[in-house]
C-alpha cells in the first residue's frame, strides 16, 4: 500500500492532473493543502493528499488512479473487515453488546487518505500536518519508517516510533461524542522532515459528506443521572462540514457541539 502511495505521487504531473481537485463531494480526489482555504487554519501543511471513497459507495474501479488501483480496492477490503473488529472490541469495552457499534454503523463508512509529505528543506518553519482530531469514529493509520508523527499526551507532544507492520488506531471525535468522553480522540499532527519523502495511509471510518437520515448522539445505554450526555446529537455530514469548514486551529470541533 505505501509503495502504491508512492508510485501514483512519482508518476509525471500530466497523469495526476485529472483527479487534482478541490470539490469535497468528489470520490477521488488528489490534492494539496485541502484544509488551506478553511476559515481559521494557521498555515498550509507539507503534504499531498489523495483521497479514495470506499464504502458504502465505493468508487469505482476506473475511477481509482491505475498506479495503484488494485491495492487500494485490496488494502481497503481488509481494513473493512478489521473495522468490524474493532468496532465489537469498542462496544465491549463500553460494556455493551458487540454488534452494538456495528448496528449503530460505525464501521458503514470508510474513506482511504494516502498522504505524501515531500522532504522539505526548512523543517523548523513547517509542519506535515497541522494539530488535529479525525472527525470520524476511528481511523486505522500506516505509516512507513520515516516518523514524525507525534500525539497530545498531557500536553506534551509524543513521538509515535514507526513499527515495522504495525498500524495505528486513533480515536476520532464522533466516537467521542457517541460514547460520552468514554473514548478521548487524540490531537495529534505530523513534523516535517529534511528526509522524504514519507508515505502514510489514515483509513477513515465515516461516511464523512454522505447524505444520511442517522443521528449521533450520546449511547442512550451508556447514559444515567450521575452521566448526562455531554453533547448534542448530530449528522456525520453536518459534523464534518462543521470541521472542514473550521480548518485545522487548534480547537476541538467537539466544543461545538458540547452541551
Ligand atoms: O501521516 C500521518 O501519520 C497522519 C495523517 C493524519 O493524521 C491524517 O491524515 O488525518
Ligand atoms: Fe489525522
Amino acid at each position: 500500500m505505501l509503495r502504491g502511495t508512492r508510485r501514483f505521487y512519482e508518476q509525471d504531473i500530466d497523469v495526476k492532473k485529472p483527479y487534482y481537485s478541490r470539490d469535497v463531494t468528489r470520490k477521488v480526489m488528489y490534492n494539496c493543502n485541502f484544509e488551506l482555504f478553511s476559515e481559521k487554519s494557521f498555515a498550509a501543511d507539507w503534504r499531498d493528499s489523495l483521497y479514495s471513497a470506499m464504502a458504502p459507495n465505493p468508487a469505482k474501479p476506473e475511477e481509482l488512479p491505475e498506479t495503484c488501483r488494485e491495492i487500494i480496492i485490496e488494502y481497503s477490503n481488509h481494513v473493512m473487515k478489521l473495522g468490524y473488529t474493532l468496532v465489537e472490541l469498542f462496544s465491549k469495552g463500553l460494556g455493551l453488546k458487540p454488534n452494538h457499534l456495528k448496528e449503530m454503523g460505525c464501521a458503514e463508512g470508510l474513506g482511504i487518505l494516502c498522504n505524501y509529505y515531500p522532504k522539505c528543506p526548512q523543517p523548523e518553519l513547517a509542519l506535515g500536518s497541522s494539530r488535529h482530531a479525525d472527525s470520524d469514529f476511528f481511523t486505522v493509520l500506516l505509516q512507513d519508517d520515516i516518523g514524525g508523527l507525534q500525539v497530545l499526551h498531557k500536553n506534551q507532544w509524543v513521538d509515535v516510533p514507526p513499527i515495522h507492520g504495525a498500524l495505528i488506531i486513533n480515536i476520532g471525535d464522533i466516537l467521542q461524542l457517541i460514547s460520552n468522553d468514554k473514548y478521548k480522540s487524540v490531537d495529534h499532527r505530523v513534523l516535517a522532515n529534511k528526509i522524504g519523502p514519507r508515505i502514510s495511509v489514515a483509513s477513515f471510518f465515516s461516511t464523512g459528506l454522505l447524505e444520511s437520515s442517522r443521528i449521533y448522539g450520546p449511547i442512550e445505554e451508556l447514559l444515567s443521572k450521575d452521566n448526562p450526555p455531554k453533547y448534542r446529537a448530530t449528522t456525520l455530514k453536518d459534523f464534518f462540514e462543521y470541521s472542514s469548514k473550521k480548518g485545522f486551529d487548534n480547537n476541538s470541533n467537539l466544543s461545538h457541539y458540547k452541551i
